[in-house]
């Protein structure tokens, strides 16, 4: 953003007149979800650089439309443009309070103490301050990111202001995509200011790396339309190899999300005391039965040959005692999918091994850490990276935000989800809509590797719907299954 916003300076247009022009989108913006008949007191926080310059004109324009302004900025040295826009607020006689507890009387916060220009952790008056403010019941509006919240890793140094509501600047900074800022963010939304297409591109490329997942993108790579002339084994042949005597339940969700991916054959291989269970829950579906360990896991995949089959997906319950298994399909020249005790028996391997065929990999926090000890999970968007590239596989980090990354440095970002999802068994449903998903695209040679956020991304829509027509508590793993098709018709 620094970078773009040099440009558009070296261009000729003056400092001062994108402060004014972003900052009276802001303040209409704010106008617009607190009119004056609703509340009159504002408080703004005002920093020492140019979001506290922000926040300045934002003050003298609610003044100017009859609220009633109070500023609370400790600091004593303000960049130039800042320091002038507080002269002016001054001169107008709007009020600076030295108290910020003055503040907590008022119906709403605007906070202007910093934007994407911090540079270090933040200490005593400020945190004293955020921390006071946080704790009062009034709504915060932040201007471009929470103050305290680090504009690219969304780590909070020190402290940070939990806003109700984020108006970002410009372009989406990475904070608005990691996990960990969203408690700090609320609700997210961007303030065009017409940055120019072409300063954009000269800094960022026409593709930049990093992708929020769109409706439109999903929409255009979903396999919605078939050919007049086709039978089932042309629509994909998925074989799900999932499930113990322990966990049962996983291999029937992963079942019904391949079903709901419109595959054209299903074969889910599971140990042999599943199989009545599995025929009962997916008449569809061929199931393979396999011998089992003692411990009620499946020991070998018999003589199946693994060629056959569009994709693989392994992993759903099936125990870490199923290692003959996860040996066999890493040795398969077939997209393979690796989900839960896959991942962990891949972990106790030692090494992911280079195949020639796609591998992606599905972990959430816990077993990313097992898989990837040496990275660093604190950036999740950069350790998503790294391990992509380390492994040569699409890395799939699930969470409030999951990220998928190639191995080529791409990396997708869905960016629309819900906490529904943090449930047993929701995980499995993806492993099969996912390899529905591949195994289709494999078969009409599509490109296979933006299927895996294509997954990822219908599979969270369908939570949406699946929550707003039942609450967030109403979306357990089987209802969400049944939610995958209308989630696409909406
Ligand atoms: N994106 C854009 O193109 C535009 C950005 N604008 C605003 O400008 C902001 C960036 O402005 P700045 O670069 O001035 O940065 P900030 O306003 O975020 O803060 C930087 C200032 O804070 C000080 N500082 C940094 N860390 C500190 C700490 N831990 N404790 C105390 N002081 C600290 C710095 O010395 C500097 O004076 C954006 O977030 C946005 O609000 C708009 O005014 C105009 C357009
Ligand atoms: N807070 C959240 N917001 C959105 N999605 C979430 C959240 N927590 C979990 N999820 C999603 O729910 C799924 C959980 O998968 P996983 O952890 O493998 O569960 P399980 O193994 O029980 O099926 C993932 O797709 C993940 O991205
Ligand atoms: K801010």
């Amino acid at each position: 953003m620094r970078d773009i916003e040099g440009r558009v300076f070296a261009a000729g247009m003056p400092v001062a007149a994108l402060m004014e022009k972003v900052a009276g989108k802001i303040s209409q913006r704010i106008q617009a979800l607190y009119p004056l008949s609703k509340l009159q007191r504002v408080g703004i926080l005002v920093g020492p650089g140019h979001n506290g310059g922000d926040a300045l004109v934002v003050a003298r324009e609610l003044h100017f439309s009859g609220y009633q302004v109070l500023i609370y900025c400790p600091f004593s040295k303000l960049k130039d443009l800042t320091a002038q826009h507080a002269q002016y607020t001054k001169s107008l006689g709007i009020r600076f309070v030295e108290r910020v507890d003055l503040l907590c009387d008022c119906q709403l916060l605007i906070d202007g103490l910093f934007g994407f220009g911090l540079e270090r952790s933040l200490s005593e008056p400020i945190t004293m301050a955020i921390e006071q403010l946080n704790c009062c019941s009034t709504p915060i509006i932040s201007i471009d990111l929470p103050s305290g919240l680090h504009t690219d890793t969304g780590e909070v140094m020190g402290k940070a202001i939990r806003a109700s509501r984020t108006l970002c600047l410009g372009l989406w900074k990475l904070a608005f995509l990691q996990d960990r800022a969203l408690d700090y963010i609320g609700e997210a939304e961007l303030i065009d200011f017409d940055l120019p297409l072409t300063d954009i591109e000269a800094v960022l490329g026409s593709l930049p790396d990093v992708t929020r997942f769109t409706t439109d993108l999903a929409h255009s790579s979903l396999p919605l339309h078939r050919p007049p002339v086709t039978h089932k084994y042309q629509q994909g042949h998925l074989l799900l190899i999932c499930g113990s005597r322990q966990y049962a339940g996983g291999a029937i969700l992963a079942g019904l999300g391949a079903r709901g991916s419109g595959v054209g054959m299903l074969s889910i291989a599971v140990p042999t005391s599943l199989k009545p269970i599995l025929t009962a829950k997916l008449p569809e579906a061929l199931v393979i039965e396999c011998p089992e360990t003692e411990t009620g896991a499946i020991a070998h995949l018999r003589d199946l040959d693994l060629a056959k089959y569009s994709a693989i997906a392994c992993g759903c319950g099936i125990t870490q005692d199923a290692i003959t298994v996860v040996q066999s399909v890493l040795a398969a020249e077939k997209p393979l999918i690796l989900d839960a005790d896959a991942l962990n028996i891949l972990a106790s391997l030692g090494e992911i091994p280079r195949r020639q065929s796609l591998t992606i990999l599905t972990p959430h926090a816990g077993e990313f850490k097992r898989l990837f000890p040496q990275i660093n999970l604190n950036n999740r968007i950069n350790a998503s990276c790294q391990a992509a590239s380390e492994s040569s596989a699409v890395v799939l980090l699930k969470g409030a935000r999951t990220i998928i990354a190639r191995p080529n440095g791409k990396v997708d970002i869905i960016v629309e989800s819900t906490p529904a999802l943090a449930r047993g068994g929701s995980g499995d449903v993806l492993t099969g809509l996912m390899g529905g998903l591949i195994a289709l695209a494999n078969c009409a040679q599509k490109p296979l590797e933006s299927m895996v956020a294509t997954a990822a991304w219908w599979h969270a829509q369908a939570a949406i719907l699946a929550a707003r027509e039942r609450t967030e508590l109403g979306v357990d793993a089987h209802t969400l299954t049944e939610y995958l098709i209308r989630a696409i018709l909406s």
